[in-house]
Formats: C-alpha cells, structure tokens, sequence
C-alpha cells in the first residue's frame, strides 16, 4: 500500500559529513562553499521545491581525535572538521522558506538550557512554527574537554543528564507563560498579565533556573523533539521524549523487528505507536540507468580516504581503531569486548542485515562499502521508489536522506526521484498548512496530551 512518507535532507556545516575524500573530486569541490551562507540558502530553496518535510542539520561540538591520539587525521581531511554553529543560520534560511521544518542538532554540553530554550523560542517564533531540536549527547571525548570534564560521562549518565535538560527546557517553554499571558491591553495598561507568567524553580542535580522563560510562548511551544538512540538507554529516551527518531535498520527487514521493539516501549511509557514516527537512513547514488548509478557509486568508492574514515570512526567510538588490521572480519570485531556497546551493535547491526552478501565481510569492505554511507542504495529513480515502497511495507514513517555532497546534489534527488515518489502516492505533492508539528502529525501544534513531559507540574 502507497502512502505519503516524511523525508529529511541531512545536511552538516562541514567539508565532510559522509563521503569522506570526495572533495577531492571535481564533482565534490562543491563543499569548499561549506562555510558560505548562499550555499545553503540555494540547499534550502531546492529542499522545498522538492517537497522535503524537514532540513536536519549534524552537529559535534570537537574534534575526531582519537586515531593516534592527536586528531590531524580528521583535521587534515576535514571530517566533520570545522563546526560552524548550525543554530546561527536558521533565522537565514527561515526567512527565504515558507515550509521546510528546520530541524537543529544541539548537544546538551554546549549550552545552558536557559539559553538554549530562549534560543529556540526566538525561532520558533521567527519561522512561525518551524523548528525541530535533535537531542544529543555528545560521544567525542574532545567535546567534553571542550567544556570543562575531564574526560566523557558515561554513556547511560549522559541520557539522565538530557532528561533534566529537557526538564528544563520544557518547564521553561511549556509551563513559565500560561495561555492568555499575552493582554496588549492598554485599557489596563498591561502588555502581559505578570499573573500568568511564572517562575520555574527548577532545582535539580545539574541545574537550578528561576526563570520566568524571558521569551513569549512560539506556535509549537516546544519544538518538534528529533532522537537517535541506538542503545538500551538511548531507545528508552527515544521512548519517551521524542516525536521523531531516525532507527539504526539499514534493511527492510530489520526496521521492521527495529519497530516492534520502539513500539513496546513507546506504549510502555503511555504513549502511542504513530505519537513517535520512525525514519531510516537512506543514502543513494542517482542514474538514469542501473549500470551509471553503480558505476558513479563506485567512483565515490575509489575516491575515499580511508584514512579520514577510519580516524572519524575512531572519534565516534572513542577507541584507537588506527591498529586494527583491514582484514579483520566484522564479525571478530562485533565480539571485542574493548569496543564500546555503542560500536558494537554498529558491527552487528551490518552482520545481522549481512552486508557481506554471504561473504564474510571484512572491517575494510565495511568501512568502504557501509559505513561511508549508510542505508547505501545506488540505482535508478524508479529502483529506489521500490526501496522506499518496500521500508514503508516496513512500517517505517521516512527517510533521513543522505545525500552524496551536503551541497549541490539536492538537485538530482528532487529533479529525478521526487516526481516518482509522487506518482506513486509516497511524496506529498503540495504542503499542508501549519507548524512543522502540525504538518507532521496532521494534530494539534503543542506537544499532545499523552507526552510524558506533560505530566510535568510546577512546585
Ligand atoms: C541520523 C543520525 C544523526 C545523528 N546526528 C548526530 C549529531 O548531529 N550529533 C551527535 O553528537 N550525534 C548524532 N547522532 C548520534 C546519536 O545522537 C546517538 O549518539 C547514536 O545514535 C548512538 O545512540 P546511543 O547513544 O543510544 O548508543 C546521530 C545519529 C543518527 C542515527
């Protein structure tokens, strides 16, 4: 059965976000403009010609430093190196967008909540509805030194620590201003009922804020919530918090057992399955034919720098992965204990969805054929609308599209797969009305009734 999906262009104000060494290329020095303002106001205006529900914008707050120790591999290579602040161009690309949700990447370290809600109100505001928030929490060590640790808190601390972030937050945008708050009433001479308007006293083991939130109440309220947890504290958080979260599932297959899992949990913190949509990672590589998007994909192979992609992949994982012998095979790997849980059940997911084919895969072919882009699929138009169609048989809701260059391929995608998606009833053809909230979930522009920040009270 066909029905409309959500799709997300993932972008990253960075050289390299996936197809590490492809700069080099003359088709990928189009990311020299990943520092330019008109480069992605052009993204956006392509993005919403192409109907995308939501841009979404990856954010690390250091660098991928763990290969040998120093980070000049990923320095060298511009992986994921530099950071322009995401948050700062959303004004921008609000004002030359009518529709497009602007979802953000902000990591619960680089912040005080108190800005970041005040932040994020401010937009809301300016893009009248518009904004989504990806909740993380960092996995780069150099991110936290970056703010003062030492070293990265652990794993499952880092989810409790965005919980009261989001507390936080939430207490500030949903339950400083009470409706009605705004009077504009000279007759009393009373621009706000001060009545309305509360402190928050939040008191908690990373926090304490007054408040009231110094910012009016925006059309969502709070943004839409975007999360990807992969592991068992990170599904719960998913669980609970979010409204939008990208799977891990790289195959069909998988999203399906991936979904009933979420589902359990979702219904098990008083939510409803469709209160929390599902998106999948699909890379593709674009041909008119089969045989061109193969051999355009194996161009993008034979150009990368396998160097890059192995300190980026140090980085994420926080182990010196520079020693690893290339043939080792994926499924050794899946078993070392000295991997974090978090790398691991990367290395399982790819043996699991058997990315070797049959073969057994090696951390070489890994790396080269998978992790550079993940939810890879190269081929034409009309094969990838069969993609699509088989993941939302699935279950699956959308796609975080990824695109080969953050900048300059949209066009492909929205010249060549949109109007087959269309036709097959998997693309909307026009937009509807109102917050990103509302378009999404076809409900109410605050979060529902049913979120389990809503039973949140003022003391
Ligand atoms: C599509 C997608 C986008 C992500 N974007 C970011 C990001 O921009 N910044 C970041 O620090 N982590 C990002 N992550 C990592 C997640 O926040 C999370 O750490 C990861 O999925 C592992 O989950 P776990 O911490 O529960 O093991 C992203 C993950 C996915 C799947």
């Amino acid at each position: 059965m066909s029905r409309e999906l959500i799709y997300n262009g993932f972008l990253h104000l960075t050289p390299n976000h996936h197809s590490h060494g492809y700069w080099r290329t003359p088709e990928g020095q189009v990311q020299y403009g990943y520092n330019q303002l008109d480069a992605y106001v052009k993204t956006v205006k392509t993005l919403e010609k192409g109907l995308f529900d939501t841009l979404f914008i990856a954010d690390v707050v250091g660098v991928y430093d763990i290969e040998y120790g120093d980070g000049k591999t990923t320095i060298r290579a511009g992986t994921q190196f530099p950071e322009p602040d995401p948050i700062t161009i959303l004004s921008a690309l609000g004002l030359v967008t009518e529709h497009l949700g602007l979802v953000v990447t902000s990591n619960v370290i680089q912040s005080h909540p108190f800005s970041f809600a005040r932040q994020i109100s401010t937009l809301d505001e300016f893009t009248r509805g518009r904004i989504g928030w990806n909740i993380v929490t960092s996995y780069l060590s150099n991110g936290f030194r970056n703010y003062g640790f030492d070293e990265i808190v652990p794993h499952d601390e880092r989810y409790e620590w965005a919980q009261e972030y989001l507390d936080v937050a939430y207490k500030l945008w949903e339950l400083s201003w009470e409706d009605g708050a705004v009077l504009h009433d000279p007759a009393t001479n009373r621009f706000f009922d001060a009545d309305k308007i509360h402190k928050i006293n939040h008191a908690g083991k990373r926090y304490r804020v007054e408040g009231p939130h110094i910012v009016e109440p925006s059309p969502q309220r709070s943004p839409v919530f975007f999360q990807a947890g992969n592991s068992e504290a990170g599904r719960h958080f998913a669980a609970r918090n979010a409204e939008v979260t990208f799977l891990p599932s790289q195959t069909p297959e998988t999203a399906r057992k991936d979904i009933a899992i979420l589902n359990r949990d979702v219904v098990d913190y008083g939510r409803q399955p469709e209160d929390l949509k599902k998106l999948v990672m699909l890379s593709t590589v674009i041909g008119s034919t089969e045989e061109e998007a193969k051999r355009k994909q194996q161009y993008l192979f034979d150009n990368i720098d396998i160097n890059a992609l192995q300190g980026f992949y140090s980085g994420g994982s926080g182990i010196d992965l520079a020693n690893i012998d290339p043939d080792t095979p994926l499924t050794e790997l899946s078993r070392r204990e000295e991997f974090s849980q978090h790398m691991r059940s990367k290395f399982r997911i790819a043996v699991d969805a058997d990315y070797g084919q049959g073969r057994v895969l090696t951390w070489r072919e890994y790396l080269i054929e998978h992790a550079l882009l993940p939810g890879r699929f190269a081929g034409t138009p009309e094969q990838i609308a069969d993609r699509v169609q088989q993941f939302a048989d699935a279950g699956v809701d959308g796609f975080n599209v990824v695109p080969v260059t953050t900048l300059g391929w949209w066009d492909e995608w929205v010249e060549h797969v949109v109007p087959v998606l269309q036709k097959r009833g998997l693309a909307q053809r026009a937009y509807k009305e109102g917050t990103l909230r509302e378009k999404i979930f076809g409900k109410e522009s605050k979060l529902p009734a049913s979120h389990p920040q809503r039973s949140l009270r003022l003391k």
